[in-house]
């Protein structure tokens, strides 16, 4: 028979263990157990003994539950003996009288002071068989049990048993609520604290419990107690089949569910539910769900970002172009992806068998292990450089290294994350840039769109006064010197867009301006925008302009403070520039050059086309033919002197061609006002040729003219004749109203002289009152010339004869003078043989002095 433990009675606690001076027993009361307190004192009237008791357990220690004092307990537990061959048998014990029976001969309960003779003791078996105890009765008197009485003994123990049972039942369900509470209390500040939530669902009683943390999740007050249906319509109607169908699985399978759902609040707020849940079957029925619940919003959401920006890495890893490796804190490559594999040449397992070191050029290596060194120590988070690797030919790489390190959370150096971007093919390109760029003579350097310097030719370092390397971190503002800073960044957007050449000044590193000519053009490379730009110093050109500039202007001050008129004309014979007094001399021509309006002589007008035809008096040479002869380097200079009359004035001018010896061929036209030497020319000829008075030929043009004269006739076979003219009757005009009366007559007579003859004719003055007509080519025939020159001789001698009349002003007083002057006329013929001046002088005079001596007034001719 199966007994229960001692733990199975602590439903009768309190226990409280009565003191019986014998160690080996532990009677309690039942004071805990009142029902069966009650039941046994009843047992004990209707039985009519002393003492009835129920003795639980397996007896060791005996536990007692009875309405007993502590007397009988005491004699009670005085004889171990019967009471534990009373709770070990399985059937009904009766003994009569104790004290005779020989299974018990030691019995003490007889001769004790209360004096027990009769005992009986039955098994409690509960409903399922287990024995819970003993039912004990005993009498001070010896008496039997009928068979009657024996049968009730074992439906009391029935009772006793069902009376236990209840009391166990209610002791265990109160332990149960009691610990339940007591989990729930536990859960739900569990829960809350770790945000799960409890639920529960009564399949039999259709009830719902949610427990704090899970009433929060739903945004319902603690103890709400929702519906079924009311419960499902926290998901979207997309959702509800899916968690239907775990719950429909479960409930038929038993399959447990775990699911993370989206899920919407009381108050409408989108959240993400973990709803795990599981049935609980009776007989193979399910009578429960139970589950936790739990807003994963938060996680959930992180883990979607991270599982995208894992998979991103993982994507960017593999596929990325540039090399990326995982490398220890020792250098070794502890992931490398297949871009890095083809950089180096290596495939991936050996890679991973070797450390970023070994392929490291010796020459890099010191500064990349300082690097390295100063990011183990945290000095610094990340760091770049430009490195080259060996690959597995042996070839070099150039490359762009970056190189992070990823730490543990607490702090401690995992691995570094390398990222190398290949640029050997670009640092090749650089290199032949560089050179190209180094062989440049002008300052070539390319900018990025902040004006820093990212490539530059040797020659612009040098420009600036700069090393290459100071030269390398320079940013245009550093050198500018004519733009302000805030000028610049718009100024270089520009030029990306607008390429331009202009003139700007550059700040050398020791200070000094240069004057710069810059070409900029904008040039994108790999996507970037860059400015390429070209500056070329111009500082000694700019001198060199300066000086040319003020010798021009000096030369131009000289020029235009030099009277004479100076153009230059270029190889076609256009004006290309003036001076002032040719300026002058355009705008007052007043019709000296009658076709040339001032602006057809001024700048840009061809010279040689608007040259007016000069009058025939001034030069027989061909000005145009002149000047181009000089410009085409014919002839060295040429000069022409003309007239140039306005009619207000009467001007001469010596025109001066000299070639230009710069540049293409041309010629410089200097024009000099030459009428003040013209008209001391003229004035010396005519001191030399005229006489004063009257301006007729003197002695010495006569003489000239004669000569012409003779041999024209020689030549045209002749004849000429000369008259000599002497005034008779002079002097007394002279003597009577001074000389200047006299000289009145002789201008008188001059004019009625020369309208005597032909223009052809010389009339000639050859002393105080003596002239002298030369008459040409009268004609062929020495008569008919003979008769001709007596005509013009009768001619002449008839009008000087007219009288002569003069009004002579003599202070306030005008004095009307007439005066009879005749004159006495020689005439000799020259022939076509040939004829002597002097001879036909001489035979000319002596007829004249024969007229004088025939009285005057008269016409002889010679006689030779
Ligand atoms: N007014 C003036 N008188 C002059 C000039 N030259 C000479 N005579 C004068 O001319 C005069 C010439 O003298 P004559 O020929 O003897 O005078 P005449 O009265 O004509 O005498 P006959 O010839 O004999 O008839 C002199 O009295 C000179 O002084 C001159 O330029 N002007």
């Amino acid at each position: 028979m199966e007994k229960l433990a001692m733990e199975d009675f602590a439903f009768v606690s309190p226990l409280t263990p009565r003191s019986t001076g014998d160690p080996r027993v532990a009677p309690v009361d039942t004071v805990a157990l009142p029902e069966l307190q009650t039941f046994l004192e009843c047992v004990t009237i209707a039985y009519g003994v002393t003492a009835a008791w129920v003795a639980f357990s397996d007896g060791t220690p005996p536990c007692f539950a009875a309405p007993l004092d502590t007397a009988t307990v005491a004699v009670l537990t005085s004889d171990v003996a019967l009471l534990s061959h009373a709770c070990s048998s399985e059937s009904q014990l009766v003994v009569a009288d104790v004290t005779y029976d020989p299974r018990f001969p030691a019995a003490a309960w007889a001769t004790a002071s209360i004096g027990i003779r009769f005992f009986a003791s039955t098994p409690i078996l509960l409903e399922h068989g287990k024995r819970v105890g003993t039912l004990c009765v005993a009498a001070p008197l010896p008496r039997s049990l009928d068979a009657a009485e024996t049968g009730k003994l074992g439906a009391l123990a029935a009772t006793v048993a069902r009376i236990i049972e209840g009391a166990r039942t209610k002791h265990r369900d109160d332990a149960v609520q009691t610990e339940l509470h007591r989990t729930k209390a536990l859960l739900d500040r569990t829960g809350t604290m770790a945000g799960v939530g409890g639920w529960e669902v009564d399949l039999v009683a259709n009830t719902i419990f949610w427990s704090d943390e899970t009433c929060r999740i739903h945004g319902v007050p603690t103890g709400y107690l929702p519906k079924m249906s009311e419960a499902i319509g926290f998901y979207q109607p997309h959702v509800r089949p899916v968690i239907e169908g775990a719950i429909a699985l479960a409930t038929a399978t038993g399959e447990r569910w775990d699911l993370t759902l989206p899920f919407v609040q009381k108050n409408g707020t989108q959240i993400w539910v973990r709803a795990v849940g599981t049935a609980e079957f009776d007989v193979g029925k399910p009578v429960r769900l139970v589950g936790a619940f739990q807003d994963i919003t938060e996680r959930h959401l992180a883990e979607v970002a991270l599982t995208i920006s894992e998979s991103q890495f993982r994507a960017s890893f593999e596929a990325a172009s540039h090399g990326i490796a995982l490398v220890s804190t020792t250098g070794k490559f502890l992931k490398v992806n297949q871009s890095l594999c083809n950089m180096y040449g290596y495939n991936e397992a050996e890679l991973l068998d070797i450390d970023f070191q070994t392929l490291t050029h010796p020459d890099d290596l010191a500064l990349d292990l300082h690097h390295v060194d100063e990011l183990l120590r945290g000095a610094i988070d990340t760091y770049e450089m430009e490195k080259r690797y060996f690959n597995k030919d042996g070839r070099t790489i150039w490359a762009q290294l970056s190189v992070s390190l990823v730490r543990s959370p607490d702090g401690a150096p995992v691995h570094f994350v390398s990222q190398i971007q290949d640029f050997t093919e670009m640092k090749n390109l650089t290199v032949r840039l560089q050179t190209l760029l180094d062989t440049a003579s002008d300052g070539i350097h390319i900018l990025d769109r902040d004006g820093n310097v990212k490539q530059f030719s040797q020659s612009f370092a040098v420009l600036l006064g700069y090393t290459a390397e100071e030269a390398s971190r320079l940013n245009v503002r550093d050198w500018d010197a004519m733009f302000e800073r805030e000028e610049i960044s718009p100024e270089i957007c520009r030029l990306m867009t607008q390429p331009r050449a202009f003139e700007t000044q550059f700040r050398r590193k020791d200070g000094v301006i240069l004057h710069v000519e810059i070409n900029a053009k904008g040039v994108v490379l790999d996507g970037i925008e860059f400015l390429y730009v070209s500056a070329r110093d111009i500082t000694e050109r700019k001198q060199h302009e300066r000086s040319l500039e003020q010798g021009r202007l000096f030369t131009k001050d000289i020029l235009d403070s030099v009277p004479s008129e100076i153009a230059v004309l270029d190889q076609r014979g256009v004006i290309v520039a003036t001076n002032e007094a040719w300026r002058q001399f355009a705008l007052g021509n007043g019709g000296c050059i009658d076709s040339a309006s001032s602006s057809n002589v001024d700048v840009g007008a061809n010279y040689l086309a608007v040259l007016p035809d000069l009058p025939a008096e001034s030069t027989d040479v061909d000005i145009r033919e002149g000047i181009e002869s000089v410009i085409n380097g014919e002839r060295p200079s040429f000069s022409c002197e003309y007239p140039c009359h306005s009619p207000e004035k009467h001007r001469w001018f010596l025109m001066t061609v000299t070639p230009m010896h710069t540049g293409e061929h041309g010629a410089v036209v200097v024009h000099s006002d030459i009428t003040a030497r013209k008209d001391a020319e003229t004035l010396m000829y005519n001191y030399a040729f005229y006489d004063s008075l009257t301006m007729l030929a003197n002695r010495r043009l006569l003489q000239e003219r004669l000569n012409m004269m003779i041999a024209g006739n020689e030549r045209d076979g002749t004849y000429g004749a000369l008259l000599v003219i002497d005034l008779d009757n002079f002097k007394p005009l002279n003597d009577q109203y001074g000389h200047a009366v006299g000289d009145l007559l002789l201008q008188e007579v001059a004019k009625r002289l020369k309208v005597s003859v032909r223009q052809v004719d010389t009339v000639a003055r050859i002393g105080g009152d003596e002239f002298v007509v030369a008459l040409g080519a009268l004609n062929g025939s020495q008569v008919e010339a003979r008769r001709a020159a007596m005509v013009i001789a009768e001619k002449v001698r008839a009008g000087l004869s007219e009288k002569y009349n003069f009004t002579v002003h003599k202070g306030a007083g005008a004095l009307p003078i007439s005066h009879c002057c005749t004159a006495s006329i020689g005439v000799a013929l020259f022939s076509p043989q040939g004829s002597d001046q002097t001879e036909i002088f001489r035979r000319a005079d002596a007829a004249m002095y024969q007229a004088k001596h025939s009285g005057r007034d008269v016409v002889r001719f010679s006689a030779d």
